[in-house]
């Protein structure tokens, strides 16, 4: 929809009017192309300004309308007719201008943007490209460079900046519209041939500029088609004539548009905003329950964990109590925090917010917080006893949370006198950097505090999803198996090299084996040792490479053992020139203890290839995934795919692996599950879950069915 209305006699005022963002559905194209061909017709009028209702311009194309035949008046003759026109446009931007929106008022003569307004072209990160003429109307505005950044990088830039760039025309900070009307009225008479943007020349972009973005852009978007197509569309900007252009840029957005990419971009979208409308098997979900404020909030422990979580709320404003136990700990983490807040406000042109932050030893000065989270390594018993003094020392409403990435968060709560006030906050690291964070809320954890640990994960801008309570949760509760057929594939014959180069074809900025290396082999030496699966705990009259009953690799001990460590150690399944090296070189020492260690146990080395390491890697892992979403430990696909793609690195451009799963076949997927399974009887965890065999009974639903086939949630309330 779009509304028309005439202000002071001779404006002609078009609203978008399609809440909440003003997407360009098939109804608003249609009222837009009527609206303004009367504002044309209509004697009266002697130019025309076009916004959006509600403080938003326009949030680009209908992303929803994607998924079928498109239908209604198409953008490019209407942006076209805007621009032809003998009359002066002018967009009136407030909120934001993506996509198609910034499209359209690239086709409008002028552009007046609220100081507080984004402008962007975001349709690379939906697998596309901006096919209504922003590959050919942006570099004629700003030059060839940046355009070529904005377009290929999908970045939105504030008003401010549009500006120096020539994006926008005017920034304001009074009311937008009224500007605009008073601009459009000014500028009536005024030759409008400068303004269309189809008509302008371009400059020549510096030499080697393409190529090099097209480098880079391998590098940083593993597999990714849709930066690629930007280029070549801006390429054709700057070497072919505007109609020719435009061609080149429908024809590239022909290959796009379908694409599995596209697909797995544009419903990683939707993920995204499905898994903040979370809902948990006891009937509580975000519409009912509602978030208390956090204005104070504590974090215990400074390690590399709680220093990134006490940067996160300084940057959201909320005033942090700082407690560490150990003085050196204190000392580094305070040294590391403010140094990493004097930086931000460098960026920013701004004071640093290193005053909100009070630095202690003491618990009892976390008595008047609203919400502490508890950060310090994995110990259950020491954990135990800090949830025990919180409890009696912080004010009875106040939440309690816990950074821990695996452990039983309903023990925890036990030893408190307030269960329902405690939740998991599983942050990634280093917290400051990654989006992802699992809220995991234990048998008696209350809405509210759902509510409140949800609410406070947006307010840091993390992509918060709420999951239930399991050893490693979701995301280290796949990963876990994930990580172990890389190690079988080590003890079969491949090479931590091998592994990794599959997996980064595939389209992980890395493989497993380096992401070990950087993180540290002794991260899963300690949880091995914790599960008694290595050192004191195990049972040794178990054959040697089994534990617990089924097929174990002790290879990760073995080199934790020899300190090799990873970076930190200059050697763990690579070699790096010197400690804390971050370059991996193929390591002819891990090679032979490979060899060695196959004959020690009789082990025959076989020729792996790059589909088995993929299929028993992924596979292992989607097959858990479906574990997860059976015991309804997520609530659905897109909370799996959503932790994925935000905390474990998995390519965007293939949605997660419940998506890839949907994408290759489900039939496919259980078939070589089964394959595998009869292959390494030992390994439990290959053998189907009930629910992929359910969803294959019924015929492979897509997966935007399958919550469907889930159990329902109960309510309790
Ligand atoms: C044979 C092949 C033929 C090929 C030819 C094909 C022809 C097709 C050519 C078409 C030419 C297209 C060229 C243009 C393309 C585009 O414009 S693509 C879209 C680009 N825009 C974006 O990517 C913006 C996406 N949105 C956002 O970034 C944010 O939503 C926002 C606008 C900044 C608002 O943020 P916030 O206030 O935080 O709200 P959200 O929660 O994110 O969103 C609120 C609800 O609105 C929904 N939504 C947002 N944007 C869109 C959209 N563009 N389309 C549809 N829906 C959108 C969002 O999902 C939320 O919905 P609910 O969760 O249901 O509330």
């Amino acid at each position: 929809m779009a509304k028309y209305s005439r202000l002071h006699g001779s404006v002609g005022l078009i609203s978008l009017a399609n809440p909440p963002v003003n997407a360009l559905s098939s109804v608003v194209r249609h009222a837009i192309s009527e609206k303004v061909a009367k504002a044309f017709r209509d004697p009266e009028v002697t130019c025309v300004v076009i916004c959006g209702e509600n403080g938003v311009f326009c949030g680009g194309a209908d992303i929803r309308e994607f998924a079928s035949t498109m239908r209604g008046p198409p953008l490019v003759p209407m942006i076209d007719a805007i621009e032809e026109g003998e009359k002066p446009v002018v967009a009136a931007i407030e909120g934001v201008a993506f996509g198609g929106g910034l499209e359209l008022a690239l086709g409008c003569h002028y552009r007046i943007a609220h100081y507080k307004a984004r402008v962007g072209l975001p349709e690379v990160t939906l697998g596309l490209l901006p096919a209504a003429g922003g590959t050919q109307r942006l570099p004629r505005l700003t030059g060839v460079a940046p355009a070529l950044q904005l377009i290929t990088t999908g970045r939105h830039v504030a008003a401010p900046e549009a500006l120096k760039l020539g994006i926008v025309d005017q920034v304001t900070e009074q009311n937008t519209v009224e500007v605009a009307v008073q601009f459009a009225k000014s500028v009536v008479g005024q030759a409008l041939h400068n303004r269309r943007l189809s008509l302008r020349q371009l400059s020549c972009p510096p030499d080697g500029l393409f190529e090099e973005t097209m480098a880079q852009i391998k590098q940083r978007a593993r597999g990714a088609v849709a930066p690629i197509a930007c280029v070549q569309a801006v390429k054709a900007a700057a070497t072919l004539p505007f109609k020719a252009g435009m061609d080149k840029e429908r024809d590239l957005m022909a290959t796009l548009f379908n694409s599995g990419q596209a697909k797995a971009l544009q419903y990683s979208f939707f993920a995204q905003r499905s898994v903040a409308k979370w809902n948990l098997p006891n009937g509580a979900h975000s519409g009912i329950s509602k978030a208390r404020a956090v204005h104070r909030a504590a974090v215990i422990g400074l390690g590399t964990m709680g220093r990134g979580i006490v940067v996160s709320l300084v940057r959201a404003g909320i005033s942090v109590i700082a407690m560490e136990t150990n003085e050196k700990q204190l000392h580094t983490g305070k040294k590391m925090v403010i140094a990493i807040l004097e930086k931000d406000a460098q960026k920013h042109n701004a004071a640093p917010r290193a005053d909100l932050v009070h630095f202690t030893e003491r618990l009892s000065d976390l008595s008047n917080v609203d919400l502490v989270i508890e950060a310090v390594y994995e110990d259950m018993v020491l954990k135990k006893d800090i949830f025990k003094q919180l409890s009696m020392i912080c004010k009875p409403d106040a939440f309690l949370c816990t950074n821990t990435s695996a452990l039983n968060v309903d023990e925890l709560a036990a030893v408190t006198g307030r269960p329902e006030m405690v939740v998991g906050m599983h942050f990634f690291a280093p917290a400051h950097v990654m989006k992802l964070l699992e809220v995991v809320y234990g048998q008696h954890s209350s809405p509210e505090a759902v509510a409140t640990a949800m609410q406070l994960g947006k307010r840091l801008g993390k992509v918060s999803v709420a999951v239930g309570n399991c050893p490693g949760f979701v995301g280290n509760r796949m990963m876990k198996l994930y990580v172990e057929q890389a190690h079988f594939l080590l003890e079969e014959g491949a090479t931590p090299e091998q592994v990794d180069e599959a997996l980064e074809e595939f389209g992980f900025a890395m493989g497993i084996f380096k992401v070990s290396d950087l993180s540290g082999l002794d991260v899963g030496w300690r949880v091995r040792k914790e599960a008694g699966l290595t050192g004191a705990g195990v049972d040794w009259k178990e054959p040697p490479r089994r534990r617990q009953g089924r097929r174990y690799s002790p290879l990760a001990d073995l080199l934790c053992e020899k300190g090799h460590l990873g970076q930190k150690t200059s050697r763990g399944w690579y070699l790096y020139e010197k400690p804390g090296g971050r370059d991996p070189k193929p390591d002819q020492g891990l090679h032979s203890f490979l060899v060695e260690y196959r004959s020690k146990y009789g082990l025959k080395a076989r020729r792996i290839d790059k589909d088995e390491v993929l299929e028993r890697c992924l596979f292992s892992l989607i097959n858990e995934g479906f574990c997860i979403l059976d015991d309804g430990i997520a609530s659905g696909p897109e909370d799996v795919d959503v932790i994925y793609v935000h905390g474990y690195g998995w390519p965007r451009h293939r949605g997660g692996p419940m998506f890839y799963a949907d994408m290759v076949g489900l039939s496919k997927v259980l078939e070589r599950l089964e394959f595998y399974h009869q292959a390494h009887p030992d390994v439990p965890y290959l053998k189907p879950s009930p629910l992929l065999r359910k969803l294959v009974r019924n015929g492979s639903p897509p997966i935007r069915e399958w919550r469907e086939f889930l159990k329902r949630p109960h309510s309790h309330l």
